[in-house]
């Protein structure tokens, strides 16, 4: 199973240069967690912040036990072996072939046999629907395939957490829905804690159980999905729709007399762009039929339960439903853990 990741008042910048201050959140054990926000607001540099990559000049990142930013080098290095990461190309070694690109962290931080290696590999490339492509140089394959080799090899290790830096670069928006389907079937299938930095609308609409996003500096949120795509903030409703009227501009932040002379346009019939129709929360993606349940669902909704009196009413809302819904679909399991106690009103 995953652990938590718990972050409370992290602030770092390069130089004179602010990227992010404050940022308290917690990634749940084994749920699946996305940080959004236009280019450039740091959601690369909290990532790499998460492994010990970067180092923030304020606050704390508490994993397993262990505050990263404090520790020795060796309890840097055990609590790296937690991680599996995959970067937005994949990083595979360009004269290698799949199968020794997979392979490779096994051979560098484990005594494995050979067999064994094969085994475990084999075995990643077939989570990842890569079987038959083991031969093949990065170079003969598409961006696509690519991530799902950085995926493979980032699966390797069995990590028990999972960061992946924007898993739709490149990638049309089907191959970014496979993409999608694959890190949910993970999930199901290891329970890891995973975090996914994106800008892709659709895949924070469906994917992720819990949705925080970067703005100016700030983490304007952070918590269970319907929080964020059922919020009445002009930044968050600007970014779900892809809009152009709303406080992010072209070089991230517009002054109040832009959006003034924006909005007159759009009054006067111009095309903000984006789908502004787009209203309400659509669906979380499930795990492939014939994977196991995720154990996430189960624990996200006892945890949810304690804080929704916390939760704006809409999200509230939306969260009862899909409460309802959960248990409707897997009402004639067994292996799903029902809650049978009547729902709180709201
Ligand atoms: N090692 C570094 N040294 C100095 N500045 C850096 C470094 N890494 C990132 N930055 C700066 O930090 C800011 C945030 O970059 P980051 O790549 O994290 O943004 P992002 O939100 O991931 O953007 P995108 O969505 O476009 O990938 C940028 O201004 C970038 O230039």
């Amino acid at each position: 199973m995953g652990v938590e990741v718990s972050v409370e008042g992290l602030t770092k910048s390069f130089g004179s240069q602010r990227i992010w201050q404050d940022v308290t959140l917690t990634l749940p054990t084994g749920e699946v967690s996305a940080l959004l926000g236009p280019s450039g607001t740091g959601k690369s540099v909290f990532l790499k912040s998460l492994i010990g990559l970067l180092r923030p000049e304020q606050g704390s990142i508490v994993i397993d036990g262990t505050n990263i930013l404090e520790c020795s080098s060796k309890e840097l290095y055990e609590i790296r072996k937690l991680f599996g990461v995959l970067f937005q190309d994949g990083a595979l070694f360009g004269s290698m072939n799949l199968y020794d690109n997979v392979a490779f962290p096994l051979r560098e931080h484990t005594k494995k046999s050979e067999s064994d290696v094969r085994k475990i590999v084999m075995e990643k490339m077939e989570l990842v629907g890569l079987l038959g492509a083991e031969d093949k140089l990065p170079g003969e394959i598409s961006g696509g395939m690519r991530k799902r080799a950085g995926l493979a090899r980032a699966l390797v290790l069995d990590p028990q957490i999972i960061l992946v830096d924007e898993p739709d670069s490149g990638l049309d928006p089907v191959r970014t829905t496979y993409i999608s389907q694959t890190l949910i079937d993970i999930n199901a299938e290891i329970d890891a804690t995973i975090l996914i930095v994106s800008h892709n609308i659709n895949l924070a609409r469906t994917v992720p159980d819990n949705i925080g996003m970067l703005f100016r500096r700030e983490l304007v949120m952070f918590g269970p999905r319907e929080v964020l795509l059922t919020s009445d903030q002009p930044v968050v409703k600007q970014f779900l729709n892809g809009t152009m009227i709303g406080p992010i501009g072209m070089s991230e932040e517009k002054d109040e007399a832009t959006m003034a002379a924006e909005q007159a346009m759009v009054d006067a019939g111009h095309h903000a762009g984006g789908v502004d129709d787009v209203e309400g929360i659509v669906p979380q993606m499930k795990a492939t039929p014939g994977m196991p349940f995720r154990q996430a669902v189960a624990r996200r909704q006892e945890r949810v339960r304690h804080i929704m009196h916390t939760l704006p009413e809409n999200a509230q809302i939306a969260i009862h439903e899909s409460f309802e819904e959960s248990l409707g679909s897997y009402d004639d399991t067994e292996e799903f853990p029902l809650y049978e106690e009547p729902l709180e009103s709201v």
